[in-house]
């Protein structure tokens, strides 16, 4: 079955002094009353396994007030192997380490991929293009070193450029050595990009066609260098991204910023060939974040050949009874999970059975 968190342990973390809480191999729920700690806990458990939070926080908001600095730990067992992760903060900096060996953010991604799904991500549809870039560049992080490698060498070189651009009198010779730069890692991540999302959005699109009974979605790429990218090779999309470089040249040097990209990207769900995002009902916007959260859970699977942990952050509330029910059928295929709710009516028996019920706010 792959690592799973054994137990997780909190120090000064957030609104925590000390808890310290076992979880169980498949579904523990954390129930309590609102503002107990439970999006705190889920919070400690993402980023001691994808080495970030969906806060984006700064290591200050992690520390409790007035303490020192937080501490916040989890044993994952499995297979017969022990991995203890780790992450001590002070107010201006986090440290992982990893079997008490200090190291990077990105070598504590991934040793357990983790998949969160929080009422936010409901309105993913709808939300502006950098919440679906960030969604598949963030699973993209966990699963594959390189990936995350690839997306910070990509950004450091357009921010350069960028900063070029706002010179008052830009020096061009210099200009187009960061094309080339841009070019370069643009097209390496652009076919890392669209490898992974075309693997996640055929599962998308089986997993969304039995949530809601079979109406068929497809999900495209929209790319900022048109639709003739796919199939391109790594060195024929280089060459692409430089000419469309060259074309934007005026009208970025106007704007002072880069305006074509895979960081201009974003990613379109058609359903029954019309867009969700403007003609989506409320409740097939959310059934296609759902799909693509757990698309990603069996992807996971897939890639590293082990299962995801996967954080439910208080969406059953947000879910009618048929998408909860579809979530409880996922759950139940043997996936660690941990769900956070105010009120267990929102789960069956079966699932309340089987699972570790841990409080807050006791
Ligand atoms: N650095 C910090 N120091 C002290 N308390 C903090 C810190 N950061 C967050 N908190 C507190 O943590 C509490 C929120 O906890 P959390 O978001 O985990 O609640 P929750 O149990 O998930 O609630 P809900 O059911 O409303 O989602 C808030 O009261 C907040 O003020």
């Amino acid at each position: 079955m792959g690592l799973f968190v054994q137990e997780l342990s909190l120090v000064d973390f957030r609104s925590f002094g000390h808890r310290e809480m076992a979880l169980g191999p498949l579904t523990t729920v954390l129930v309590g009353p609102n503002a107990t700690g439970k999006t705190n806990t889920v919070e400690a458990l993402q980023m001691l396994t994808a080495g970030s939070s969906f806060r984006r926080p700064t290591p200050r908001q992690l520390v409790r007030e007035g303490a020192p600095a937080a501490c916040i730990g989890a044993r994952l067992a499995g297979d017969g192997r022990v991995v203890d992760v780790r992450c001590d903060v002070t107010p201006t900096r986090r440290q992982f380490s990893r079997n008490g060996k200090k190291c990077q953010a990105s070598d504590v991604a991934g040793t357990l991929m983790s998949v969160l799904f929080s009422p936010d991500d409901l309105s993913l549809v709808k939300r502006g293009a950098s919440h679906r870039r960030d969604e598949v560049d963030d699973f993209g992080r966990q699963a594959n070193r390189g990936y995350a490698n690839v997306l910070v060498a990509y950004q450091r070189a357009v921010e350069q450029r960028n900063r070029l651009l706002k010179d008052e009198h830009p020096d061009l010779d210099l200009l187009d050595a960061w094309d080339s730069s841009v070019a370069l890692g643009g097209a390496t991540l652009l076919a890392a990009r669209l490898r992974l999302f075309s693997r996640l959005a055929q599962k998308t699109t089986r997993v969304y066609e039995e949530i809601s009974a079979g109406e068929p979605l497809v999900c495209a790429y929209l790319c900022t260098l048109g639709p003739a990218v796919k199939g391109l090779s790594k060195d024929e999309l280089r060459d692409l991204f430089a000419e469309r470089l060259a074309a934007a040249r005026e009208e970025d040097l106007r704007r002072e910023q880069t305006t074509v990209g895979p960081h201009r990207d974003d990613v379109t769900f058609l359903i029954d060939g019309r867009d969700a995002r403007a003609f989506g009902s409320q409740g097939q916007q959310r059934s296609v974040a759902l799909a693509l959260k757990m698309a990603q859970v069996e992807l996971c699977a897939e890639i590293v050949g082990e299962r995801p942990l996967l954080l439910l952050d208080d969406v059953m509330s947000e879910l009618d009874l048929s998408r909860r029910e579809a979530v409880t059928r996922f759950v139940q295929r043997g996936i660690q999970t941990v769900i956070t709710t105010t009120n267990l009516g929102y789960f069956s028996p079966d699932l309340l059975e089987a699972a570790e019920v841990v409080r807050f706010g006791e």
